[in-house]
């Protein structure tokens, strides 16, 4: 669907995208970074809006450089920011949409209806936008990305300033996107956690940089940090202590949270994989203590850029 080959983008005092090469397939994938990441500037650079400083990129087959105005007919594009006019309704709006992509009208009143109420607007859909919730907005954005039936979506931060209740809608509705119409989905966010229930790859950037791209099984596999809580015992009255102890024994490393909350009571680990689940079963049981919880944390992106700041710093370690 979309590949990049050392893409580059250099605004006078900052790169915003740094020789990144990236492919993705069909299906949901999501562009995950802090802000600032570079997000917005590839979509831009793939719907053809922006030129790249150095590298190429193409979409659908299509080169970004010469073949922009192809691309945007396939393409549908939900932009970050607020962009709608206040003083129409969603139905005007997304017609108008519609017509632009060069839908002829009976067409386009049709599609229009359909999408507005695949995005779950309904009677709303004849009010003036600007009176609508933040959600009713999102929703907006998103059928005009739709209206058309492109082959492929950007969806640029679709769930943010949405509640938790709004978000879990958006994400199921993003997802639908695909299953039902197989519509694939590129959509950005700087929340790793909402997009793993979601997605099915994972692209990670960092200051323009590609930091990790990998299915979404893989990627929680790797990431997954396990939070363990014990009981204390006559024979072992700082039962935390104890597990840590004896997990290290067995070359498996707990990760200083000290500055964390509850910090004394609570270990955090990665897990690999499985088998990490029962060493630390096996461990606890051995040591004859209660095993209070045993829990996947759920990531925010900080974590991650964490752990390859880690990385690095081993990287250069061995290095030198
Ligand atoms: N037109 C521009 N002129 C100068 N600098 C820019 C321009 N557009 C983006 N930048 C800078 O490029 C970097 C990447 O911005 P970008 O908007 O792509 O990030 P993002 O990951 O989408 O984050 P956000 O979600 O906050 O928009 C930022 O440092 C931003 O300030």
């Amino acid at each position: 669907m979309i590949a990049t080959e050392s893409l580059s983008k250099r605004f006078p005092r900052v790169t915003a995208l740094d020789r990144l090469s990236v492919a993705v397939g069909p299906g949901v994938t999501g562009l995950v970074g802090a802000n600032g990441a570079g997000k917005s500037t590839l979509i831009k650079i793939l719907l053809g809006l922006s030129p790249a400083s150095e590298g190429r990129a193409e979409v659908l087959g299509l080169d970004v450089a010469t073949k922009g105005p192809a691309i945007r007919e396939r393409v549908g594009y939900m932009p970050e920011h607020d962009c709608l006019p206040p003083d129409v309704s969603a139905t005007e709006f997304v017609v108008h949409m519609a017509r632009m992509s060069g839908l002829p009208p009976t067409a386009a009143r049709e599609r229009t209806a359909d999408t507005l109420r695949h995005v779950g607007l309904y009677e709303e859909r004849y009010r003036p936008i600007g009176g609508y919730s933040t959600g009713m907005k999102q929703r907006v954005k998103l059928a005009q990305a739709l209206v058309h039936d492109p082959q492929l979506v950007f969806l640029d931060e679709p769930t943010n300033g949405l509640d938790p209740v709004g978000r879990d809608e958006m994400l199921g509705l993003i997802r639908r996107i695909h299953t039902d119409f197989g519509i694939s989905v590129l959509v950005t966010s700087h929340l790793l956690g909402e997009l793993e229930r979601t997605c099915d790859h994972v692209i990670v950037v960092d200051g323009g940089k590609l930091l990790r791209s990998s299915s979404t099984t893989d990627f929680t596999q790797i990431t997954t940090t396990l939070a363990i809580e014990v009981t204390d015992t006559d024979d072992h009255p700082d039962g935390t202590r104890a597990v840590r102890d004896a997990l290290h024994a067995r070359g498996v490393d707990t990760h200083d949270n000290s500055g964390l909350p509850g910090a004394g009571h609570i270990l955090l680990l990665t897990a690999p994989g499985e088998e990490t689940y029962d060493l630390v079963r096996d461990v606890v049981a051995e040591l004859g203590l209660g095993l209070v919880r045993m829990e996947q944390r759920r990531h925010h992106i900080a974590e991650v850029f964490r752990d390859s700041d880690e990385q690095r710093k081993e990287a250069v370690g061995h290095g030198g």
